[in-house]
């Protein structure tokens, strides 16, 4: 059994660039797509595709993005997960740090600060901040944690918050954070996800033949479902349109940020943003619950890029809920879940 005063928590993050400068885009993007599971290609195929094509090509857009939604403080995603950071250890009065799966602030200074705090830490509890699981989020946040764990020997318990995409307390904090959004005139309302490969469905399906082969296979009960990011974005978004009590035809759910050639989840985002006001669905309400903290993609993918599109192609209106951020419902959520694991410690 620990007691509060022997605990430490690191919110995990996948991190932002260091600032907006070129150099600086190029070395963030270099180490998130040589990340075995993100671009998960044989190690030489992966380093000419990303050194020699995929970075040259992105680093000046990407970085030009990041300069339009950078705020005076840092990357929005940094400075969100801060503030994060601080309602978390004001309501459990226990250390907080946080950490990025790349770049900055990286897990071992996390580790070792809240080593500095407490030099009689017995137990470490690594929150990623991903609701479900992909190999290219949930799963390389902590297994990166694990791996410098390992590295570094601590002697402290490490315990990781497994991904609560259907957990009641995010649930409700989604819900209540849309509430307020439906009150305006809407047509439509867009579960927007960050995509993922197909192939990378394929590869998490532990049964080798469940996912996107049985019909209707996110509904029929599964191991696979464990790893399914598909799954478990559907399942979330029903259970936050039933909390709402949205009618069927009133919401939908589509996939963003396609990167490369292959086939990525589908819907499109980008596809139904052009098509949505032909089908008479003009005033749109876009929410992104993959992401618990405002980043590029949703500040500069849905809430420019895709209010453009949309509005160019016959919108009405368009309006991006923000994410959970430091939504209280959120930070009581985080609360929660930290709690049941040290009291699991004690049975
Ligand atoms: C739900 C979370 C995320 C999944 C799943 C995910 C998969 C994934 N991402 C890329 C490529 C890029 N992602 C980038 C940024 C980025 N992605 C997420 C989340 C998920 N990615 C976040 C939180 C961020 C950080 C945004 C920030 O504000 O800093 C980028 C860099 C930015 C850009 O140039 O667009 C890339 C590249 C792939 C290939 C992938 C699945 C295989
Ligand atoms: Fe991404
Ligand atoms: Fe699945």
């Amino acid at each position: 059994m620990v007691s509060k005063s022997e605990v430490g928590i690191i919110l995990m993050n996948l991190g932002s660039p260091d600032s907006t400068a070129v150099p600086d885009v190029k070395r963030y993007l270099l180490e998130f797509l040589m990340d075995k599971r993100v671009i998960d290609y044989p190690w030489l195929f992966r380093k000419i595709l990303i050194e020699g094509i995929i970075v040259p090509r992105r680093a000046e857009k990407s970085a030009e993005a990041y300069s339009s939604i950078w705020w005076e403080d840092g990357s929005p995603l940094i400075v969100l997960t801060k503030q994060l950071q601080a309602a978390v250890q004001h309501d459990m009065d226990v250390p907080v740090e946080i950490a990025m799966r790349y770049g900055n602030p990286h897990p071992e200074v996390a580790f070792d600060n809240l080593l500095k705090k407490n030099p009689q830490l017995k137990e470490v509890i690594v929150l990623p901040l991903y609701p479900h699981y992909a190999m290219s989020s949930y799963e390389t946040a902590a297994e990166y944690a694990k791996e410098i764990y390992k590295k570094k020997k601590y002697k402290f318990r490490l315990s990781i918050i497994p991904p609560f995409y259907d957990e009641p307390a995010y649930i409700d904090a989604v819900a209540e954070s849309m509430r307020p959004f439906l009150q305006q005139q809407h047509d439509y309302v867009l579960f927007s996800y960050h995509g993922v490969p197909e192939r990378h469905i394929h590869k998490g399906d532990v049964t080798g033949h469940h996912c996107m082969k049985v019909t209707d296979c996110c509904h029929v009960k599964s191991a696979a479902h464990q790893y399914c990011y598909r799954h478990q974005v559907t399942i979330t978004a029903e259970l936050v349109a039933a909390k709402l009590g949205l009618p069927r035809e009133k919401w939908g759910i589509s996939f963003q940020s396609r990167l490369g050639r292959e086939e990525w989840l589908k819907p499109y985002t980008a596809g139904l943003l052009e098509t949505l006001p032909k089908e008479g669905k003009k005033k749109l309400l876009v929410v992104c619950p993959a992401f618990v903290s405002d980043c590029l993609e949703t500040l500069e993918e849905i809430a420019v890029e895709g209010k453009h599109s949309f509005m160019n192609n016959g919108g009405d209106s368009f309006t991006m809920i923000p994410c959970l951020n430091v939504h209280p419902m959120w930070v009581n959520a985080i609360v929660k879940y930290c709690n049941q694991i040290m009291q699991a410690e004690t049975v």
